[in-house]
């Protein structure tokens, strides 16, 4: 019987070569030129490390000024594995986030937070789902990206499609499947693998680059644009975090917005439909162009309270309420920063230590929410939230 288990196993990888050739009629280059298609896992005794195989790469490609090449490292992150379609520059950024990847620090991340289920919705394909009642600010999802591919449109579609199934087949066997059984937009097999990357991408910046990330597990929330979750990245820790942004009853749809939910009716609907292949049925969206009544709104309203030098500006408390009352009538909770941060420099302004503190907290909650810990603006409202009377907003609007 051993023979038969060898000859089976033998045949097992000569199919596998088969496969992951059959699509590839290219000139591949390997980063050293004469290297084999495939390099062995042999991790640690390699010249290539910390990927776990010899990178498979394009030509020089002018346009981006380098080559694009497929780095994969299938121990990361206790063995889900991580594939890279990238320049050499961008795969060297991304190899110190993986040698060093701070699960250790950061417990939640890969990790099941036993908040969610998938089910197939009625309209939508498949869901994620509340398995129990979620507060604002709730972890949902915090998951690594399995596949990063460099946002380009240069390589031609099936050189595109072979370098990326590269990519996944390389991958650790339960993460390709979780990227294969994703869903599609087009549903033709010649192009699957960009198939699913577009269908299920979020961008991630990685060197200032714009990469698609797919993650499979928030792959399935559905879009609303009133969404009661938001999504983020914490590019330290190379990690997608997902988390409620108003109260989610137990067993109720969590959604996300795929598309800026403050632009109007038209421009969502038309991102959405290009982007996405579907048109929104969303409550705000049913409202039509009606709904952007709210949006034009908000906008009056905020211009209003940034006026901050003209002499005959009608700023007051009651306008900042409003425009917090209209994101929460809208359903864009996740959304309300700057209207959080604004009421708190309006209540500063007319000398309302207790209103501009309370707001001022809210904003740098709704800030971290929004953007993530590392937020650019935080530092400067964290500084007013600790001496609200030495911030130049303070009586701004009393002293006339
Ligand atoms: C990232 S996937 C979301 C999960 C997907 N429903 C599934 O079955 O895996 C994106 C795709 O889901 C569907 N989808 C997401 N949100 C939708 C919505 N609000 N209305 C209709 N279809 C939606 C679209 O087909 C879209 O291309």
């Amino acid at each position: 019987t051993s023979v038969v288990e060898r000859t089976e196993a033998a045949y097992e990888i000569a199919l596998e070569r088969l496969l992951q050739s059959s699509e590839l009629e290219l000139d591949l280059h390997t980063e050293d030129d004469d290297a084999t298609l495939d390099g062995l896992d042999v991790k640690g005794e390699n010249s290539f490390s910390p990927w776990s195989y010899e990178p498979i790469c394009t030509e020089h490609l002018a346009r981006i000024q380098s080559k694009l090449c497929v780095y994969t490292d299938t121990k990361f992150s206790n063995g889900r594995g991580i594939s890279i379609f990238t320049t050499p520059q961008h795969a060297e950024t991304v190899a110190s986030l993986v040698v060093s990847h701070p699960v250790d620090y950061e417990p939640s991340i890969n990790v099941p937070t036993h908040a969610w289920y998938t089910e197939t919705t009625p309209s939508k394909g498949i869901g994620m789902f509340a398995s129990h009642a979620l507060n604002p600010g709730d972890l949902t999802t915090s998951y690594t990206p399995v596949l990063l591919a460099y946002k380009e449109n240069v390589l031609p579609k099936n050189e595109r499609e072979s370098f990326l199934h590269h990519a996944v087949s390389r991958l650790p066997a339960r993460t390709g499947a979780a990227y294969r059984a994703l869903a599609t937009m087009f549903h033709d097999k010649a192009f699957f693998m960009q198939d699913v990357a577009t269908a299920n991408s979020f961008e991630m910046c990685i060197g200032g680059t714009a990469h698609l990330a797919v993650i499979p597990e928030p792959s399935r929330i559905n879009h609303d644009c009133a969404p009661n979750a938001i999504f983020g990245f914490n590019s330290t820790a190379l990690a997608h975090t997902v988390r409620a942004t108003r109260a989610i009853a137990k067993d109720d749809e969590i959604t996300i917005a795929y598309t800026n939910p403050l632009d109007g009716f038209a421009k969502r609907q038309k991102y959405l439909s290009d982007s996405f292949g579907f048109e929104c049925t969303c409550p705000r969206c049913r409202r039509g162009e009606a709904g952007d009544a709210a949006l034009a709104e908000i906008t009056a309203l905020q211009r209003s309270l940034s006026r901050w030098s003209d002499p005959t500006s009608t700023a007051s408390t009651k306008q900042a309420e409003r425009l917090i009352q209209i994101h929460r009538e809208e359903g864009l909770n996740g959304y309300l920063d700057p209207a959080y941060c604004l009421a708190a420099l309006v209540y500063n302004s007319v000398g309302s230590e207790r209103g501009a503190k309370r707001y001022t907290k809210l904003c740098i909650e709704a800030i971290e929410l929004r953007l993530g810990p590392g937020a650019e603006d935080l530092p400067k409202w964290r500084e007013m939230l600790e001496d609200v009377k030495g911030h130049w907003s303070w009586m701004r609007r009393k002293r006339g």
